[in-house]
């Protein structure tokens, strides 16, 4: 007869430490059950991470799960384990019915991630029991400080309860007090306790492990009780265990559980757990030799069973020799061995080395998941220098031992600032669809084809996003055409104007605030020329604004509610961005199934180095805290539109505090010489688009940092939506700021304000007198400024240095040409001076990257670029016109850029010089 069958005649019953899908399906545990006497199996993350985390044998359950796009890692890993531990309970049912429900039970532990909350320990376990379904189940809760009144409740409503992680007795004695606890309470409610099984898992080898290892120092060191110490090794944790059993010994006899046994409760069984021997020194049989005795349950991994079957000896061992046990533990005390503490350290270990194994695990499942979706999800690569490899890589292993998935979900506003952060995390789920209504978007987007154009009025995260959304996925058969109006330019209003017909347009005004000054104005004007037609309007704007009063007031056909938990540069994928895009015919729908596998892939239950969001986070963030602060934007040229959504992401949620990253978008790409060391390069491609592959290649061969972002298909944009939400979040968790603020872009527009309301009263603007001028332009700049035109443009390039930047800030109309004309300067400047340059059209900019020109890192120089407009545009109601407060925007920020010590030097063109491409030559002649 097996050796292992003479343990439970011992009193002591086998289990097995070990869960494997293989082992299973060839009948593995059964021939246990029937040839070794064994009556349960333990399972816990670390094992569920060898059975599934490597090889494909679980590669047929994954696939049913993870082909869909929204399916989770933690559900697809968690369905597998069920199926295993469903089957083991089906192996040892017979057992469990044999002996009346004394045995035959499987264990499948809550998540480690829970250990800290007893509430959710709680929940879990109802989940889990729910999901197995089994009489003889096991849930595993560790005997931590939250999960000890788990494991009352627990018990106290009917579950059967494996506790784990015990390593001292006090620890195990709270348990057992929980569990009489948890038995009464029923007694006490008239509930029956005769089929609640419980087990305390009392671990063995970790102990000697961490004991042996202060042994072993102390004599290498010389210590003078080298004797008395080498004695001791081996010898600690059975002690430990044995006098745990005679406590147990001792609680049994008690009246108060007696009382319990009486009306059938049965004894929480001590498990000795962790049973096979980690010190190749010891006996392999070491950890069941010893602690063999009625009423327990070792439980073995494999190896130990093995060897047990092998060369065990089977005696009442347990109970023997209890004052050599004592001996050993009174000889560790005085020896200053602290077993407490190592006892007590080894709770928070074991709950992180399971997290880590169940880290490993859903990376493992989240890589499986990776390569099953192919194309469905945009890829990312990076080549990058060594230094900034090792920084990203450190960072993840951070963020995963630290919990950032998991904790950006829970909206843990820890992660960054630990401000008010987590009432800006609406984002997350409205990358689902859930902030939007279906039904209302469908009804736009029928109405919306009676007309032949849409001009959506609103600035920086109301405007941007639609932007990308009609650039590049267009619009819908029938459906109108987007014209995107966030400027106060009279000469790009006009240019919308001459390309519309008010009757045949749909006005959508974006305003989350529903005070921004320009989206108000540009309401006003429009409204006048619809002639107050306001079922050719719709309006987007957070719950109770003046926007919506107004709306509702002028009969509005719609009005769309934000969500106020989102802020305006995270809102593309709520009501800001779908309106217009239902409104344009983009099949709204689609378009979240498309984004879904980026959503999902960059979920709570994704650790960081698997999940696409937080690894490019971790490159952006590591890269702009040394000094790669200029995030290159380069991408094909039908992915054009997204760089200027992109920019007001990173500038507005980063550039804060002195610190941040500055986006460089739509710099033409230059040689590799023409860059300083603060670049990174993020080059986002379409299949099929074409890219300057050469000059890509080159700045990697030099040496420069490159991103690629792949995306196979047009409609898969909305999933770079989401993957920079969640990277920018994390690079703002890196560089310490709140992502979600923007605590410099109002001043510039109390200064804007201010001038405004002057011109409102007094009919002008404060006269100024210009520092020099030419024939084609006058400048002006700070008092103590002083030279002729050209050397006032020398003095301001000359002063950039090296990590400074260069901005171009033009408030003029956003065309082609003066695009062309801005991005020649901007080439010029960065090969002369190779410093990064910037450009922004006003007062766009100041909705988006105005932000970290004035809050971010210094070292910026902007030049300001104004005009007279020609013709100007009245605004119903007012004395300003646009253009009047174009150039107030313009001088106001100006201002504030000055007053935060950055250089700017305003150049206004004149009317009748040679306009832009005068000030380029004058530009390209002071470098
Ligand atoms: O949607 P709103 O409230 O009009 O704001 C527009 C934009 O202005 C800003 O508040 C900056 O001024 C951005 O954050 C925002 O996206
Ligand atoms: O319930 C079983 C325990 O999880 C297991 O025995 C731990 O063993 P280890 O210390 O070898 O990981």
């Amino acid at each position: 007869m097996s050796r292992l069958a003479d343990l439970g005649r011992a009193g002591q019953a086998v289990w097995l430490d070990f869960v494997d899908r293989g082992f299973l399906h060839e009948g593995g545990l059964k021939t246990l059950v029937a040839e070794d006497g064994l009556t349960g199996v333990t399972s816990n993350p670390s094992i569920f991470e060898k059975a599934m985390g490597h090889g494909d044998a679980y590669d047929e359950g994954f696939g049913t799960f993870l082909g869909k796009a929204d399916a989770s890692v933690q559900d697809t890993y968690e369905s597998q384990a069920i199926a295993d531990i469903k089957a083991a309970a089906a192996d040892l049912r017979p057992v469990y019915d044999r002996l009346d429900g004394r045995d035959g039970y499987v264990s499948l532990e809550v998540s480690p991630y829970l250990a800290d909350g007893t509430e959710e320990t709680v929940e879990e376990a109802q989940r889990l029991w729910a999901a197995v379904d089994e009489p003889n189940l096991m849930v595993k809760v560790p005997g931590t400080k939250a999960g000890v009144p788990a494991i009352r409740q627990l018990i106290a409503d009917g579950f059967n309860i494996n506790v784990t992680l015990l390593f001292s007795i006090p620890a195990y004695q709270a348990v057992a007090e929980a569990y009489m606890a948890g038995l009464e309470a029923r007694v006490e409610r008239g509930e029956p306790i005769d089929r609640i099984a419980s087990v305390a898992s009392f671990f063995i080898s970790r102990i000697d492990a961490q004991i042996d290892k202060a042994i072993d120092a102390r004599v290498k060191s010389g210590d003078n009780e080298a004797d008395a110490l080498k004695a001791l090794r081996g010898k600690v944790a059975i002690a430990n265990a044995k006098l745990a059993y005679a406590w147990y010994q001792q609680m049994i006899a008690s009246p108060r559980w007696q009382a319990l046994a009486a009306k059938g409760a049965m004894p929480q069984r001590l498990l000795w757990a962790s049973t096979g021997t980690k010190d190749p020194a010891y006996p392999d049989t070491l950890y069941v030799d010893q602690l063999i005795g009625p009423d327990t349950v070792n439980t073995m991994p494999p190896k130990t069973m093995v060897a047990f079957r092998d060369h065990g000896s089977v005696a009442q061992s347990l109970t023997a020799d209890l004052d050599e046990a004592r001996h050993v533990l009174a000889e560790a005390e005085r020896l200053g061995l602290d077993l407490a503490g190592v006892t007590e350290a080894l709770v928070p270990d074991g709950v992180r080395l399971f997290a880590d194994a169940a880290d490993a695990l859903l990376g493992a499942v989240a890589g499986k998941r990776e390569a099953l979706l192919g194309d469905r999800l945009n890829s990312l690569e990076a080549a990058l220098p060594d230094a900034l490899q090792q920084a990203g890589k450190k960072r993840l292993e951070t963020a995963r031992a630290e919990g950032w998935a998991r904790r950006l979900w829970r909206e843990d506003a820890s992660l960054w600032t630990g401000g008010d952060e987590a009432r800006w995390l609406g984002w997350l789920s409205a990358a689902r669809g859930n902030q939007v209504d279906p039904a209302v978007l469908a009804q736009i987007a029928r109405e919306a084809k009676r007309f032949r154009h849409a001009v959506l009025l609103g600035m920086g995260g109301s405007s941007l996003g639609p932007e990308v959304l009609a650039e590049i996925l267009g619009s819908g058969e029938g459906s109108p055409v987007l014209h995107v109006l966030d400027t106060t330019d009279p000469g790009q209003i006009a240019t919308v104007e001459a390309q519309i017909d008010p009757a045949e347009t749909l006005f959508i005004v974006s305003s989350k605030s529903g005070s921004t000054m320009e989206p108000e104005l540009l309401r006003a004007y429009f409204f006048d020329k619809s002639g107050r037609r306001g079922d050719h309007f719709i309006a987007v704007t957070d719950p109770g604004s003046g926007l919506e009063k107004t709306a509702r007031a002028d009969g509005f056909a719609h009005v769309v509610p934000g969500d106020p938990a989102i802020g305006g540069r995270y809102s593309v994928l709520s009501a800001f961005g779908m309106v217009p895009a239902a409104a344009i015919g983009i099949d709204t729908h689609a378009f979240f199934e498309a984004t879904a596998p980026m959503v999902f892939s960059c979920g709570g239950d994704v650790p960081p180095a698997a999940n696409p969001g937080i690894r490019l986070g971790a490159i952006i963030g590591e890269a702009a805290v040394a000094g790669r602060d200029k995030l290159t934007i380069v991408t094909s040229p039908k992915l054009r539109a997204f760089g200027g959504w992109l920019e007001q992401l990173l500038a507005e949620s980063t550039g804060k505090e002195g610190r941040g990253i500055v986006p460089v978008d739509l710099e033409p790409l230059g040689q590799p010489d023409s860059y300083g060391e603060d670049r990174l390069f993020v080059h986002l491609t379409l299949a099929g688009d074409s890219d300057d592959d050469a000059r890509l290649s080159a700045l990697r061969a030099a040496g420069q940092p490159v991103v690629t972002i792949r995306i196979a298909r047009p409609d898969l944009i909305g999933q770079e939506f989401f993957r920079w939400e969640i990277a920018t979040a994390v690079a703002g968790a890196i560089i310490g700021i709140d992502p979600f603020d923007q605590p410099d872009v109002e001043e510039a527009k109390v200064a804007t304000r201010k001038l405004v309301d002057a011109y409102e009263q007094a009919g002008k603007l404060d006269p100024e007198t210009p520092l020099a001028e030419t024939s084609d332009f006058a400048l002006f700049a700070p008092a103590g400024t002083t030279g002729d035109a050209a050397s006032l443009l020398r003095a301001h390039f000359a002063a950039l240095e090296a990590g400074g930047y260069a901005g171009f800030l033009a408030y003029v109309e956003r065309n082609e040409a003066d695009a062309a004309a801005i991005a020649v300067m901007r080439a010029a400047v960065r090969d002369r001076r190779h410093v990064a340059t910037v450009a922004g059209f006003g007062p766009r900019f100041l909705h988006s990257t105005g932000q970290a020109y004035k809050g971010g890192p210094s070292g910026g120089a902007f030049l300001t670029i104004t005009r007279d407009p020609e013709p100007d545009l009245a605004v119903p109601g007012r004395k300003a016109s646009f253009g009047t407060v174009q150039v107030a925007q313009a001088r106001g920020d100006s201002d504030v850029l000055a007053a935060r010590g950055r250089r700017v030097l305003r150049v206004h063109l004149k009317a009748g010089g040679g306009g832009i491409a005068a000030l380029r030559d004058a530009v390209i002649a002071a470098l």
